[in-house]
């Protein structure tokens, strides 16, 4: 367990948006958070970075309370708008933050590296497009080698390829044992990064894991030309006929079906995971 979330409340004056929130992060975790406008998302991430005081509760990372200067060790925070000097360079942000925090200059050119800004570090941030700024922001947040990272919006801006190179990083960052918290409105970015989802509904914080595809029904189309119901009544499976397509049980794996249709020398044309994805379960949860 890295963070801790215990109990969290927040008001803004006597309205109530963050009620009895509780969750913890452990190492390399990738969760999407997601919510219709004025839900409590940036609420939710500012308060955990107690950059809103919150009315009760306790944020902890390993029991560093969020209101020690310690805390800001392991969680750093890309916020939706990011504030950058544009008449420096890459590199002084950088450097910048490594004076204050006494990190070498070796872990500077790791960062560049990992983050893939070495070809305009050197260039002043007013030549830098929108992406180009969000990778920089995004040096500077790990340069403290945070065990987690909140990100408010970030694709919000992005063209395709910036946001191709964004999904890119957050895998790398993933891969480095990092836990990254998303916050986006674009659900095909989301389950394209991951299976964990938490909803904000009415100041309450609900979890979601995302079907994988091992444990889903599949469609199977098949070659027309048979009668698929009587060919798979002899394989004792449990199963579903719609014309030519077969619709498998999640209790049994893909493959004996496949195996059965095989020995019967039937052709597969197709097969496909029957999961709900993320729209389907947003219009659900929030009854869209
Ligand atoms: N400083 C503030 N003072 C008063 N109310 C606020 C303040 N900041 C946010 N709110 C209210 O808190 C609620 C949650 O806002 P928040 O910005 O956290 O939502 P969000 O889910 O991030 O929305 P969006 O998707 O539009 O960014 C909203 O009703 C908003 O009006």
């Amino acid at each position: 367990m890295v963070l801790h979330v215990h109990q969290l409340e927040k008001k803004y004056k006597n309205k109530s948006v963050l009620e009895n929130i509780n969750f913890s992060i452990g190492g390399g975790e990738i969760i999407g958070l997601v919510g219709p406008n004025g839900a409590g998302k940036s609420t939710l991430m500012r308060s955990v970075l107690g950059l809103e005081e919150i009315n009760g509760g306790s944020v902890q990372i390993n029991n560093i309370s969020h209101n020690s200067p310690e805390f800001f060790k392991y969680i750093s925070f890309l916020p939706s708008d990011n504030y950058l000097y544009m008449q420096l360079t890459g590199y002084d942000h950088l450097s910048f933050i490594a004076n204050v925090y006494k990190i070498p200059p070796n872990d500077i050119e790791d960062i560049i590296d990992l983050v893939g800004i070495r070809s305009y570090v050197n260039q002043p941030v007013k030549s830098y497009s929108y992406g180009m700024r969000q990778h920089l922001f995004i040096a500077v947040s790990i340069l403290t080698k945070p065990l987690i990272i909140l990100m408010d919006e970030p694709f919000n801006g992005l063209d395709p390829t910036s946001t191709i190179e964004l999904k890119q990083l957050i895998r790398t960052l993933h891969g480095q044992g990092i836990s990254i918290v998303i916050s986006t409105h674009n659900l095909d970015i989301l389950e394209d990064l991951t299976d964990t989802i938490w909803f904000i509904k009415e100041g309450k914080l609900h979890t979601n894991q995302l079907e994988s595809k091992v444990d889903v029904p599949y469609e199977i189309k098949c070659d027309p030309n048979h009668d698929l119901a009587q060919i798979m009544q002899g394989s004792e499976l449990p199963f579903q006929v719609n014309e030519n397509r077969l619709i498998t049980d999640a209790v049994y794996s893909i493959e004996i079906y496949l195996q059965w249709l095989l020995k019967q020398n039937i052709q597969i044309q197709s097969v496909n995971p029957l999961k709900r994805n993320l729209e389907e379960l947003y219009r659900e949860f929030y009854d869209v």
